[in-house]
């Protein structure tokens, strides 16, 4: 919530993008005792965290890096089984976004983490596929999956699915649209360049997490050797020194997805001031805001809206061209970002267009 009610009913109203949220980071502690009953997993009993829906959220509160997030990540995962556990999983997700004036998203999911516990490709898309089509025809919330492939992992592996039959099979039908790059930042995105180049060949849309926790170096060998027009995260951009990075950035037009609130979670920044919005504006780099991992870290996409209002103050104005930048580089048809960009002038309308602070 914003303080004020009234800049809390702006925020709440523009027609959001979500760019960055990745589906399996909204596994409720709720619904991940559901699933784990319903498919008899057993969750772990050396980690007190796992005693009752309360302690675990009481530890989601207490990460202290990415690695300790991503630990919990993939235990909880485990439980999602089947296809309707998958739909369920993308069907809390898209009512929730809903409530926070989502009207298009483009999610992230993590095929090895299934793949490799025996659940097949087909069930995975499929569970998320039914709940995109309910959300568009229910919610009117249209929906883009992105395959992230995990850096943890020997890159070899990333190549075996990445070329595996039924994961290409649903590059090609326009289920997956995109490929991306996610988990710990401890190998340069060079090693991937072979996938990007194939998925670039083939008329994927690309991303990779960058600059998060790891360097601003990371962002130009994202840019140099995967060839992305978009990079999750990135605030090691603002955070670096580094004027000729920022430069290409912005004369290249790439998109950052920043994820404020999962930052300071994450203890990427002591807190969120650090998040370097205002030096991303001032220098024209254009960033769209989203959750990252919502369930996790407490916050879906109108509570980071509100964060990033409450710290830096920004203006109607400002937020309209996050909101229109954050369109535009969607990765929807032309006549779904028309249609937008339309909701968006509303919402300016509506609420005024002064260019003005909101309090
Ligand atoms: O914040 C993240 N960073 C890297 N990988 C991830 N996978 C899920 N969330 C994240
Ligand atoms: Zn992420």
């Amino acid at each position: 919530m914003c303080k004020s009610s009234e800049q809390h009913a702006f925020l709440a109203a523009l027609p959001k993008v979500e760019h960055h949220i990745h589906l399996e980071g909204a596994l409720s502690p709720e619904l991940l005792f559901k699933l784990a009953e319903k498919n008899q997993i057993p969750l772990p009993t050396d980690d007190p965290s796992f005693a009752s829906i309360e302690s675990l959220k009481l530890r989601y509160t207490r990460f202290t890096c990415l690695d300790d997030f991503l630990n919990y990540y993939y235990i909880c995962m485990n439980a999602l089984i089947t296809e309707d556990d998958f739909e369920m999983l993308a069907w809390d997700y898209f009512t929730r976004a809903k409530s926070d004036g989502v009207h298009h998203v483009e999610a992230f999911f993590d095929p090895q983490a299934h793949l490799s516990r025996g659940v097949a490709y087909a069930t995975i898309v499929d569970g998320l596929n039914a709940a995109r089509s309910r959300a568009e025809s229910e919610l009117g919330i249209t929906s883009l999956l992105t395959s992230c492939y995990l850096r943890h992992l020997p890159v070899h592996e990333s190549v075996a699915t990445f070329k595996s039959p039924e994961v290409q099979e649903h590059y090609k039908n326009g289920s997956v649209i995109g490929v991306g790059l996610c988990s710990s930042e401890n190998n340069p995105p060079t090693l991937w360049s072979e996938i990007f180049q194939e998925a670039s060949s083939i008329g994927l849309k690309l991303t990779a997490h960058a600059g998060e926790e790891g360097p601003a170096e990371y962002l130009a060998n994202a840019l140099d050797h995967l060839g992305v027009t978009r990079i999750d995260h990135g605030i090691r951009l603002g955070l670096d020194h580094d004027p000729d990075l920022m430069k290409r950035v912005v004369d290249n037009n790439i998109l950052l997805t920043v994820c404020p609130v999962s930052n300071v979670v994450l203890r990427c920044v002591p807190h969120i001031s650090h998040v370097p919005i205002r030096k991303f504006i001032d220098a024209g780099v254009k960033f769209s805001v989203n959750s990252d991992d919502p369930a996790y870290f407490g916050a879906y996409i109108l509570d980071c809206f509100c964060a990033v209002q409450e710290t830096f103050d920004l203006s109607r104005k400002e937020w309209e061209t996050i909101t229109t930048n954050s369109i535009e580089h969607s990765w929807c048809s032309a006549d779904r970002k028309s249609d937008l960009l339309d909701a968006l002038s509303v919402v300016m309308n509506t609420h005024g267009a002064r260019d003005i602070t909101l309090n």
